[in-house]
């Protein structure tokens, strides 16, 4: 049951002049500061048009007033939200009027906080939250909006729940020893496993998808100096951005671009050409762009019909993870088509940067790379604090399955799924630590 506590105070509008400011308030004061305001007591879930006043009755600015009493409310405190222009200084002065009334200016991501202690949201949604005012395509936005709502959480719960059958299952096994052997080697057991196995790989390939759609992909240019990396940047970026002459050794920094396609967030990075070189300064370029392949979604690998097969090596064990496109440059020199096949070495786009002939071959690529194959219909947005979580339960199924199949062991395998039950309830906030969540919200934006 949602309960008052310390009345906060914050200015939940961004900083800077605009139409309308909103100053929300939040607590146990949060009534009898609303009634100050009004001179009466406010009706819940009304707009009343209220003139703001100081302590000395001089007015500060007139707008609205809305009172939402607990538990009604997105905090789950008595909470009123007061409008007014959106002067920055209005505002500072009606959120001054509002802590001599007795609230207290808020921190960070404060009313989440709340919000997430008082159970009106679990922490994935709140998290979700801070996701959606930070997305940067109306990809990343709508699937903000999905965690939100509940859908990733609820997903979590779902294997949550399968997860401790299972581990019920199993301990009811352990009460009678003398059964044990006999029942650790049931079919049904193993297929249990093997169901939440699944639904937990599932889940986690979708979370890793959720995380590039909030963050973008982060796609990598790399390639022998000359390749034509710097160009293929200002293609996709249809920008003048990188500088391209014909002097091998331009790019000696990364230089970063967002673009978004088809509401999609691509950061796009150019990188110094790959080479033996005794240059200090293009040396650091080249250990910068090893260190950027390492950790890129996507790393592009700019060659051309003539030097595919040494440049095959140049990546070499410098990319980990991520996906590899080959991509032929420069057909205009030799008159080929541009087109888009699939060898032993890779996925392979023939096309020209100069020209922009077969650009459309590498777009397309890279929006279903970052739908992670099909569409983002349906897709939640995720950290990557979750994909580490699940995980984390991952290598506990996987262990339990160990203990359960090759050792017999239900007492080890039970508790490999008590901590995977445990890093589970990370995700939804039911087993985090204040610590966790103190890093969470102090991350959240003043006022949400
Ligand atoms: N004909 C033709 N020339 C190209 C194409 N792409 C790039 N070039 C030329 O190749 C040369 C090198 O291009 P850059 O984009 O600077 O190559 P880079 O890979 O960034 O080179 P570094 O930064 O030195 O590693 C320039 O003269 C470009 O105009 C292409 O598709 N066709
Ligand atoms: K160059
Ligand atoms: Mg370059």
């Amino acid at each position: 049951m949602s309960k008052n506590a310390e009345t906060i105070a914050a200015i939940a509008t961004a900083p800077g002049a605009a139409g309308i400011g909103v100053l929300r308030v939040s607590g146990a004061d949060a009534t009898a500061i609303a009634t100050t305001l009004l001179g009466r007591t406010p009706q819940p879930r009304h707009a009343h048009y209220c003139a703001f006043r100081d302590a000395a009755g001089d007015l500060i600015d007139r707008g609205l007033l809305l009172h939402f009493p607990l538990p009604n409310s997105f905090t789950g405190e008595d909470v009123v939200e007061l409008q007014t222009h959106g002067a920055p200084v209005v505002l500072d002065l009606l959120l001054r009027r509002v802590c001599e009334l007795g609230a207290r200016p808020a921190r960070a991501g404060e009313f989440s906080e709340r919000a997430f202690l008082n159970g009106k949201l679990d922490l994935a949604q709140a998290e979700a939250i801070a996701d959606l005012i930070a997305s940067q395509s109306e990809t990343a936005a709508r699937a903000a909006l999905r965690s939100l709502d509940g859908a990733f959480s609820a997903r979590v719960r779902k294997l949550l729940r399968n997860l401790i059958d299972l581990r019920v299952y199993i301990e009811a096994a352990i009460d009678f020893p003398e059964d044990e052997i006999d029942f650790l080697a049931e079919p049904e057991l193993r297929n249990r496993l093997d169901a939440v196995s699944d639904e937990l790989s599932t889940l986690l390939s979708e979370t890793r998808r959720g995380v590039r759609l909030a963050d973008g992909l982060h796609v990598v240019i790399a390639g022998r100096p000359n390749a034509g990396k710097s160009s293929l940047l200002n293609a996709l970026a249809a920008q003048d951005r990188a500088i391209v002459t014909p002097v091998a050794g331009t790019t000696r920094d990364l230089l970063r671009e967002n673009i978004q396609l088809d509401g999609v967030l691509l950061t796009l990075v150019d990188t110094a050409g790959l080479r033996d070189s005794t240059d200090v300064v293009e040396r650091e370029g080249m250990r910068r762009a090893r260190q950027e392949l390492e950790r890129a979604d996507v790393a592009l690998l700019v060659t051309d019909a003539e030097h595919l097969s040494e440049d095959l090596k140049l990546l070499g064990p410098a990319q980990s993870g991520g996906t590899r496109l080959l991509i032929c440059n420069k057909i205009d020199l030799s008159g080929t088509e541009p087109q888009r096949r699939e060898e032993a070495s890779g996925i392979r786009i023939d096309l020209s940067a100069r020209t922009g002939a077969g650009l459309d071959l590498l777009r397309s690529e890279l929006k279903s790379l970052a739908h992670g194959g099909d569409a983002a219909t349906g897709a939640f947005s995720a950290r990557t604090r979750h994909v580490l979580a699940l995980e984390r339960v991952a290598a506990h199924l996987a262990a339990a399955e160990f203990a359960l199949v090759a050792q017999q062991a239900g007492e080890l395998a039970a508790e490999e799924l008590r901590h995977a039950q445990r890093d589970l309830g990370e995700l939804t906030g039911e087993f985090s630590s204040d610590d966790l969540l103190g890093a969470i919200f102090s991350n959240f934006c003043i006022g949400k």
